[in-house]
């Protein structure tokens, strides 16, 4: 649905003292149709320019991306904003018209495409249904929630039935509580609808929560990509595991798992993934039964994604070191993923 091929994007500068920027650096990227696909970085990563080169908003320096079958990258005018139509966006501020009405602003799409009245009013009443805004249609934007605000931005950016959706940052205004449920609609249209989702986020939170597939990006490269479940359970790069780090380990952690190794200088802390059926598995009383260890859980968690469940889990265990050993060895054989913290000698 989706290809970038050798994508680079350099901003001039104004002053001659300073080099040009470059927001984006040679990537490659193909998303596939009716993916929800996520593009994680830190502010100034490169993710903002990435997606609006989907749709035309910025233009590569080098390189191509097509989009539903478009070169979006070479044409322009009119070509342009007919292959814009396959491709929506919504926004971290909503974007919408303030003297609008809720209905009004789901219609304006409608009536720049030139569709009749009968059918805009068939189109926007099924839309508002579609994002649960029945009820709001006569209200103006000032008088929504941050939320209620978001889903009219969808039910535009749906209107003229879209290919492909781009979200830029479409929940970094809301708090935790809107940001699952506007989260849940785009799973929702997604399933329904068999949308291709873009979505770029600093939160790790928004990949676990709805993404298929992850790209991490650092200085305008992508440094990591791949199923989001496999990205967490072994992210390669260092910026990758602090997102990981995000979701999976509670703020806490750092500190007890410090206290422990200073207040049990013997033994190891040891850090074990699980991922899908795994996380289900008895392993702990195994441990405990089948080897002379003592075992004390530190802290643990279960994350779902859309592809199934990852947990963490770290345990201090106290034995011999040949005993901890063979505990090791046995917890990798069933498929657990173990790291030793710190060896507390
Ligand atoms: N129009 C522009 N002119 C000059 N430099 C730009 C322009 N747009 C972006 N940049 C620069 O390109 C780099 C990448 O910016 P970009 O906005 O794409 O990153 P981002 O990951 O989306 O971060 P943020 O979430 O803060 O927007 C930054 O150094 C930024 O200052």
């Amino acid at each position: 649905m989706i290809t970038l091929s050798k994508v680079s994007k350099v901003f001039s500068t104004k002053s001659l003292q300073s080099q040009p920027i470059k927001a984006v650096d040679e990537v490659n990227l193909t998303i596939n149709k009716g993916e929800i696909f996520g593009i994680i970085g830190y502010s100034g990563a490169g993710k903002s320019t990435l997606i609006r080169m989907l749709n035309g908003l910025e233009t590569p320096s080098t390189g191509s991306v097509v989009v539903a079958g478009n070169t979006i990258s070479s044409i322009k005018g009119r070509n342009l904003r007919k292959a814009r139509q396959e491709i929506s966006m919504i926004f971290q501020h909503f974007n919408l018209l303030w003297s609008r009405t809720v209905h009004d602003n789901i219609a304006f799409p409608l009536e720049i495409a030139g569709v009749k009245k009968s059918e805009r009013q068939k189109r926007v009443n099924e839309l508002i249904k579609l994002v649960g805004l029945e009820g709001r249609e006569n209200a103006y934007p000032s008088q929504l929630s941050g939320g209620q605000k978001q889903r009219v931005g969808i039910a535009r950016a749906l209107a003229n039935n879209p290919k492909v959706l781009l979200c830029d940052e479409a929940t970094s205004a809301l708090d935790p509580q809107t940001t699952d449920s506007i989260l849940e609609l785009l799973v929702d249209i997604n399933n329904r609808l068999g949308l291709t989702i873009v979505l770029i986020t600093h939160e790790m939170h928004v990949i676990r929560k709805i993404c298929h597939r992850v790209a991490v990006m650092e200085g305008g490269r992508i440094v990591e990509q791949g199923p989001v479940l496999d990205v967490f359970q072994n992210p390669a790069a260092q910026i990758t595991k602090r997102f990981v780090q995000q979701v999976t380990e509670p703020a806490e952690t750092k500190d007890t798992v410090d206290h422990l190794l200073e207040n049990y200088p013997q033994g190891k802390v040891v850090q074990l993934t699980f991922v899908g059926e795994n996380t289900e598995s008895p392993l702990i009383t195994k441990l405990i039964r089948n080897f002379q260890l003592d075992v004390n859980i530190v802290q643990g968690k279960i994350s779902q994604t859309q592809s199934g469940s990852y947990g963490t889990l770290f345990i201090h265990m106290d034995g011999s070191d040949e005993e901890i050993s063979r505990a090791i060895t046995y917890i990798k054989e069933q498929q657990v993923g173990v790291e030793v913290i710190s060896n507390a000698e």
